[in-house]
C-alpha cells in the first residue's frame, strides 16, 4: 500500500492554453508586434485576471481565447479543442456551445426585457421551452435580479444592467466565460460587487473565467493572475502557490 497522501488539488487539465502566441497587425506599412510569445493557462473552475496597462495586449489575448481572432503563430485550446484547426461555419458552433461573453458596455438588447435577454442566447441555439423555463429564473435569482426580470435594460442601472449580463453568460452553460474590462463603465463600488458576483458564480458553477483589467485592486478576487506588459508575460501569481515569472 502506498503512503503518499491523497492528491485532492481540483485541478483537472487545462480549459484553455495558449501556446507560444504571436500576433502582429499590420497598418500601412508598419508592422507592430503586439503579443511576442505567450504562454496561458486557465484551470478549471478558476478565475484568472489579465493585469497590464493600456495596450499591454489584453483585448487582443482575450479575442485568441474567444475564438474571435487567430494568432500568426502558435496555437489556441480551448475545451480541449485546437481551434485553429476549425472551420469558420464549426468555429462559430463552438464559440456558441463553448464561450460566453461579458462586454465593458454590457451589449443588451434594449428592446428586450432583463429576461429575454438573458433567453435570447438559448432562443438562438434551439432550446426547448422548459431547458429556457428552468435556466432562467434560475440564473436570474443567481445575479440578485429576480424582482426585475420584466425591466428593460434602460431602466436598470449600470450594475443591474452588467448582472443581466453575466447572466446571459452563463445561460448556455459554457467551459469559459471571457470578460473585457466588465467594471470599466462602473463606479468603484459597483465594480467590486460585479467581481464579487463573478467569483461566486466561478465557484457556484464551476465554470472558468478570465477577465481582464489594469486594476490592481481586482487581484484580490482572482485565483490566478497574469501580469501583462508590452505583449509579453512579466510574471503570474497563482493563489496559495509562488510567483514565477
Ligand atoms: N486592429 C488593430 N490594428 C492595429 N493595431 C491594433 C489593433 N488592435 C490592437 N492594436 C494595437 O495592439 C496593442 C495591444 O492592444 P490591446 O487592445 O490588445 O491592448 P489592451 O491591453 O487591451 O489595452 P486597453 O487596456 O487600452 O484596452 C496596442 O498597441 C493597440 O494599439
Amino acid at each position: 500500500m502506498s503512503d503518499k497522501e491523497p492528491d485532492n488539488t481540483p485541478y483537472q487539465g487545462p480549459v484553455a492554453l495558449l501556446t507560444r502566441v504571436e500576433k502582429t497587425y499590420h497598418m500601412d506599412s508598419v508592422s507592430v508586434p503586439v503579443i511576442k510569445g505567450v504562454d496561458i493557462l486557465v484551470r478549471p473552475a478558476c478565475f484568472t485576471v489579465l493585469l497590464g496597462p493600456s495596450g499591454s495586449g489584453k483585448t487582443t489575448l482575450l479575442n485568441m481565447f474567444g475564438c474571435i481572432d487567430k494568432p500568426d503563430a502558435g496555437e489556441v485550446m480551448v475545451a480541449g479543442c485546437n481551434v485553429g484547426e476549425l472551420s469558420d461555419d464549426a468555429l462559430s458552433d463552438f464559440r456558441a456551445k463553448n464561450i460566453g461573453f461579458i462586454f465593458q458596455n454590457f451589449n443588451l438588447l434594449p428592446v428586450l426585457s432583463a429576461y429575454e435577454n438573458i433567453e435570447y442566447p438559448l432562443l438562438l441555439t434551439g432550446a426547448s421551452a422548459k431547458t429556457r423555463a428552468d435556466r432562467v429564473p434560475k440564473l436570474l435569482e443567481a445575479v440578485g435580479l429576480a424582482d426585475k426580470a420584466h425591466h428593460l435594460p434602460g431602466q436598470l442601472s449600470g450594475g443591474q444592467r452588467q448582472r443581466v449580463a453575466i447572466a446571459r453568460a452563463l445561460v448556455r452553460k459554457p467551459k469559459l466565460v471571457i470578460a473585457d474590462e466588465p467594471t470599466a463603465n462602473l463606479d468603484s463600488e459597483t465594480g467590486a460587487a460585479i467581481l464579487g458576483l463573478m467569483r461566486r458564480m466561478v465557484d457556484r458553477f464551476q465554470i472558468s473565467f478570465i477577465f481582464s483589467s489594469h486594476d490592481s485592486d481586482v487581484i484580490s478576487a482572482a485565483d490566478d493572475t497574469i501580469f501583462l506588459k508590452d505583449g509579453r508575460i512579466r510574471g503570474i501569481r497563482r493563489k496559495g502557490m509562488e510567483a514565477s515569472a
